[in-house]
Protein backbone atom coordinates (compact mmCIF):
# COMPACT_ATOMS: atom_id res chain seq x y z
CA UNK A 1 0.00 0.00 0.00
CA UNK A 2 1.38 3.37 -1.35
CA UNK A 3 0.23 6.35 1.68
CA UNK A 4 0.58 9.79 1.30
CA UNK A 5 1.03 11.99 3.89
CA UNK A 6 0.14 15.77 3.08
CA UNK A 7 1.86 18.64 5.22
CA UNK A 8 -0.66 21.15 5.62
CA UNK A 9 -0.18 22.43 9.65
CA UNK A 10 1.68 25.73 8.26
CA UNK A 11 -0.03 29.69 8.46
CA UNK A 12 1.89 30.80 5.90
CA UNK A 13 2.53 34.18 7.19
CA UNK A 14 5.20 35.40 4.63
CA UNK A 15 2.00 35.73 1.79
CA UNK A 16 1.03 38.13 3.72
CA UNK A 17 -2.67 37.07 3.61
CA UNK A 18 -5.85 36.49 6.48
CA UNK A 19 -5.87 32.67 5.96
CA UNK A 20 -3.71 30.01 5.89
CA UNK A 21 -1.55 29.89 2.10
CA UNK A 22 -2.90 26.10 1.80
CA UNK A 23 -6.29 27.15 1.91
CA UNK A 24 -6.12 29.97 -0.24
CA UNK A 25 -8.59 29.75 -3.43
CA UNK A 26 -7.08 29.96 -6.97
CA UNK A 27 -9.52 30.17 -9.31
CA UNK A 28 -12.39 28.60 -6.92
CA UNK A 29 -10.72 25.61 -5.65
CA UNK A 30 -8.05 26.31 -2.87
CA UNK A 31 -4.49 25.19 -2.85
CA UNK A 32 -4.76 22.36 -0.73
CA UNK A 33 -7.55 21.04 -2.93
CA UNK A 34 -5.40 21.22 -6.31
CA UNK A 35 -2.13 19.26 -4.44
CA UNK A 36 -4.79 16.58 -3.03
CA UNK A 37 -5.91 16.29 -6.54
CA UNK A 38 -2.91 15.04 -7.69
CA UNK A 39 -2.73 12.24 -5.06
CA UNK A 40 -6.67 11.26 -5.84
CA UNK A 41 -5.72 10.67 -9.55
CA UNK A 42 -2.53 9.06 -9.37
CA UNK A 43 -3.82 5.09 -9.62
CA UNK A 44 -0.73 3.59 -7.19
CA UNK A 45 -1.79 6.03 -4.19
CA UNK A 46 -3.81 4.02 -1.81
CA UNK A 47 -4.79 6.77 1.28
CA UNK A 48 -4.49 10.35 2.12
CA UNK A 49 -3.94 11.50 5.21
CA UNK A 50 -3.52 15.49 5.86
CA UNK A 51 -1.63 17.25 8.53
CA UNK A 52 -3.82 20.10 9.10
CA UNK A 53 -3.65 23.49 10.74
CA UNK A 54 -5.90 23.48 13.82
CA UNK A 55 -9.15 25.28 13.19
CA UNK A 56 -9.31 23.97 9.49
CA UNK A 57 -10.01 20.08 9.97
CA UNK A 58 -13.89 20.53 9.58
CA UNK A 59 -13.16 23.00 6.06
CA UNK A 60 -10.62 20.36 4.85
CA UNK A 61 -13.51 17.70 5.56
CA UNK A 62 -15.96 19.97 3.74
CA UNK A 63 -13.65 20.51 0.63
CA UNK A 64 -12.76 17.04 -0.02
CA UNK A 65 -16.26 16.20 0.09
CA UNK A 66 -16.91 18.48 -2.55
CA UNK A 67 -14.09 18.19 -4.89
CA UNK A 68 -14.66 14.22 -4.56
CA UNK A 69 -11.20 13.56 -2.75
CA UNK A 70 -12.55 10.06 -1.22
CA UNK A 71 -8.94 8.91 -0.71
CA UNK A 72 -8.74 11.31 2.33
CA UNK A 73 -8.68 8.67 5.26
CA UNK A 74 -7.19 10.73 8.39
CA UNK A 75 -6.78 14.60 9.22
CA UNK A 76 -4.43 14.99 12.32
CA UNK A 77 -3.29 18.16 13.77
CA UNK A 78 0.25 20.04 12.89
CA UNK A 79 2.89 20.30 15.78
CA UNK A 80 4.75 23.72 16.69
CA UNK A 81 7.53 22.99 13.92
CA UNK A 82 7.53 21.41 10.47
CA UNK A 83 9.32 18.18 11.77
CA UNK A 84 6.38 17.71 14.98
CA UNK A 85 3.91 17.92 11.97
CA UNK A 86 5.53 15.20 9.36
CA UNK A 87 6.00 13.12 13.07
CA UNK A 88 2.41 13.36 14.06
CA UNK A 89 1.27 12.54 10.60
CA UNK A 90 4.06 9.31 10.99
CA UNK A 91 3.08 8.28 14.62
CA UNK A 92 -0.64 8.46 13.26
CA UNK A 93 -0.30 5.47 10.85
CA UNK A 94 1.18 3.45 13.26
CA UNK A 95 -0.85 0.06 13.60
CA UNK A 96 -2.82 1.14 10.43
CA UNK A 97 -0.23 0.23 7.65
CA UNK A 98 1.80 -2.62 7.04
CA UNK A 99 6.03 -1.90 7.75
CA UNK A 100 7.09 -2.84 4.33
CA UNK A 101 4.22 -0.17 3.03
CA UNK A 102 5.25 3.04 1.63
CA UNK A 103 4.89 6.94 2.49
CA UNK A 104 5.07 9.69 0.50
CA UNK A 105 5.38 13.34 2.50
CA UNK A 106 4.24 16.31 0.47
CA UNK A 107 4.16 19.52 1.07
CA UNK A 108 0.32 20.31 0.86
CA UNK A 109 1.70 24.05 -0.63
CA UNK A 110 2.98 22.27 -3.88
CA UNK A 111 0.19 22.02 -6.20
CA UNK A 112 1.90 20.69 -9.41
CA UNK A 113 3.08 17.55 -8.40
CA UNK A 114 2.61 14.93 -11.88
CA UNK A 115 1.83 12.09 -12.06
CA UNK A 116 5.56 10.89 -13.74
CA UNK A 117 7.03 12.24 -10.40
CA UNK A 118 4.76 10.64 -8.09
CA UNK A 119 5.41 7.05 -9.76
CA UNK A 120 9.58 7.86 -9.72
CA UNK A 121 9.54 8.52 -5.80
CA UNK A 122 7.05 5.63 -5.73
CA UNK A 123 9.35 3.28 -7.39
CA UNK A 124 12.80 4.22 -6.09
CA UNK A 125 11.89 3.74 -2.60
CA UNK A 126 10.38 0.17 -3.06
CA UNK A 127 13.82 -0.31 -4.72
CA UNK A 128 15.84 1.31 -1.97
CA UNK A 129 13.73 1.81 1.45
CA UNK A 130 13.69 6.12 0.43
CA UNK A 131 13.43 8.83 -2.52
CA UNK A 132 13.60 11.95 -2.72
CA UNK A 133 13.05 14.12 -5.75
CA UNK A 134 15.68 15.92 -7.12
CA UNK A 135 17.25 18.43 -9.58
CA UNK A 136 20.54 19.18 -10.66
CA UNK A 137 21.62 22.95 -9.34
CA UNK A 138 22.07 25.45 -11.68
CA UNK A 139 23.01 28.75 -9.99
CA UNK A 140 26.38 29.61 -8.63
CA UNK A 141 25.73 28.73 -4.93
CA UNK A 142 28.39 31.28 -2.47
CA UNK A 143 29.10 30.96 1.33
CA UNK A 144 29.15 33.68 3.25
CA UNK A 145 32.51 35.14 4.95
CA UNK A 146 30.19 37.73 6.86
CA UNK A 147 26.81 39.55 5.77
CA UNK A 148 28.48 41.52 3.10
CA UNK A 149 31.10 38.88 1.23
CA UNK A 150 32.24 35.95 0.85
CA UNK A 151 35.69 34.26 -0.51
CA UNK A 152 34.31 30.54 -1.17
CA UNK A 153 31.79 28.64 -3.50
CA UNK A 154 30.49 24.94 -3.85
CA UNK A 155 30.80 23.93 -7.03
CA UNK A 156 27.41 23.26 -8.49
CA UNK A 157 28.18 20.11 -10.00
CA UNK A 158 28.00 18.84 -6.71
CA UNK A 159 24.71 19.70 -5.92
CA UNK A 160 21.41 18.68 -5.47
CA UNK A 161 18.09 20.17 -4.93
CA UNK A 162 15.96 18.17 -3.10
CA UNK A 163 11.65 18.90 -2.60
CA UNK A 164 8.55 16.85 -2.13
CA UNK A 165 7.48 14.35 -2.63
CA UNK A 166 9.78 11.96 -0.75
CA UNK A 167 8.73 8.71 -0.23
CA UNK A 168 9.85 5.93 2.68
CA UNK A 169 9.39 2.65 3.53
CA UNK A 170 6.90 2.90 6.95
CA UNK A 171 9.33 0.90 9.14
CA UNK A 172 12.13 3.18 8.01
CA UNK A 173 10.74 6.71 8.80
CA UNK A 174 8.41 5.51 11.62
CA UNK A 175 11.80 4.01 13.48
CA UNK A 176 13.76 6.91 12.79
CA UNK A 177 11.42 9.72 13.67
CA UNK A 178 11.57 7.64 17.25
CA UNK A 179 15.21 7.69 17.27
CA UNK A 180 15.57 11.14 16.35
CA UNK A 181 13.33 12.48 19.42
CA UNK A 182 14.73 10.16 21.63
CA UNK A 183 18.17 10.86 21.38
CA UNK A 184 17.54 14.83 20.01
CA UNK A 185 19.29 14.05 16.60
CA UNK A 186 18.03 15.62 13.54
CA UNK A 187 15.49 18.03 14.76
CA UNK A 188 16.59 21.24 15.76
CA UNK A 189 18.26 23.16 13.32
CA UNK A 190 17.40 20.31 10.41
CA UNK A 191 13.77 20.80 8.70
CA UNK A 192 12.32 18.32 7.46
CA UNK A 193 12.73 14.47 6.96
CA UNK A 194 15.29 14.51 4.52
CA UNK A 195 17.86 16.22 6.39
CA UNK A 196 17.07 14.05 9.79
CA UNK A 197 17.71 10.87 7.47
CA UNK A 198 21.34 12.30 6.43
CA UNK A 199 21.87 13.31 10.44
CA UNK A 200 20.81 9.93 11.55
CA UNK A 201 22.94 8.03 8.61
CA UNK A 202 20.71 6.90 6.57
CA UNK A 203 21.81 7.24 2.87
CA UNK A 204 19.37 8.93 1.21
CA UNK A 205 18.18 7.41 -3.18
CA UNK A 206 17.29 10.91 -5.67
CA UNK A 207 14.33 10.43 -7.42
CA UNK A 208 13.25 12.25 -10.83
CA UNK A 209 12.09 16.19 -9.59
CA UNK A 210 10.07 18.84 -11.72
CA UNK A 211 11.18 22.53 -11.96
CA UNK A 212 6.78 22.74 -12.66
CA UNK A 213 7.01 21.82 -8.76
CA UNK A 214 7.31 25.01 -7.05
CA UNK A 215 6.42 25.50 -3.34
CA UNK A 216 4.20 28.79 -2.77
CA UNK A 217 5.79 30.47 -0.27
CA UNK A 218 5.24 33.97 -1.42
CA UNK A 219 2.92 36.18 -3.29
CA UNK A 220 5.17 35.94 -6.30
CA UNK A 221 4.46 32.05 -6.40
CA UNK A 222 1.07 32.51 -6.14
CA UNK A 223 0.89 34.31 -9.29
CA UNK A 224 3.24 31.91 -11.05
CA UNK A 225 1.11 29.48 -9.99
CA UNK A 226 -2.02 31.52 -11.89
CA UNK A 227 -0.10 31.80 -14.48
CA UNK A 228 0.24 28.45 -14.65
CA UNK A 229 -3.00 27.66 -14.27
CA UNK A 230 -4.39 29.36 -16.88
CA UNK A 231 -1.48 28.38 -19.79
CA UNK A 232 -2.65 24.54 -19.59
CA UNK A 233 -6.02 25.76 -18.82
CA UNK A 234 -7.47 22.67 -20.25
CA UNK A 235 -6.01 20.33 -18.03
CA UNK A 236 -6.43 22.41 -14.85
CA UNK A 237 -9.46 24.96 -15.14
CA UNK A 238 -12.66 22.80 -16.14
C1 LIG B 1 11.61 19.68 0.61
C2 LIG B 1 11.90 20.77 1.56
O1 LIG B 1 12.57 21.81 0.92
C3 LIG B 1 12.77 20.23 2.65
O2 LIG B 1 13.91 19.64 2.09
C4 LIG B 1 10.62 21.28 2.10
O3 LIG B 1 9.83 21.75 1.04
C5 LIG B 1 10.82 22.35 3.14
O4 LIG B 1 9.62 22.86 3.61
P1 LIG B 1 9.65 24.11 4.62
O5 LIG B 1 8.24 24.25 5.08
O6 LIG B 1 10.13 25.29 3.82
O7 LIG B 1 10.61 23.78 5.72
Amino acid sequence: MNVAIIIAGGSGSRMGQDIPKQFINVYDKPVLIYTLEGFQKHPQIDAIEVVCIDGWHDVLGAYAKQFGIDKLKWVVSGGETGQESIRNGVYQLEGKVSQDDIVIIHDGIRPLVDETILTDVIIKAQKYGNAVTSLPYNEQIFVIDDEVSTTRFIPRETLRRVSTPQAYRFDLIDSKYHEAYEKEIGIYGSHYTNTMMVELGVRLYFAAGSDKNIKLTTKDDLEMFKAYLKSDKDNWLK
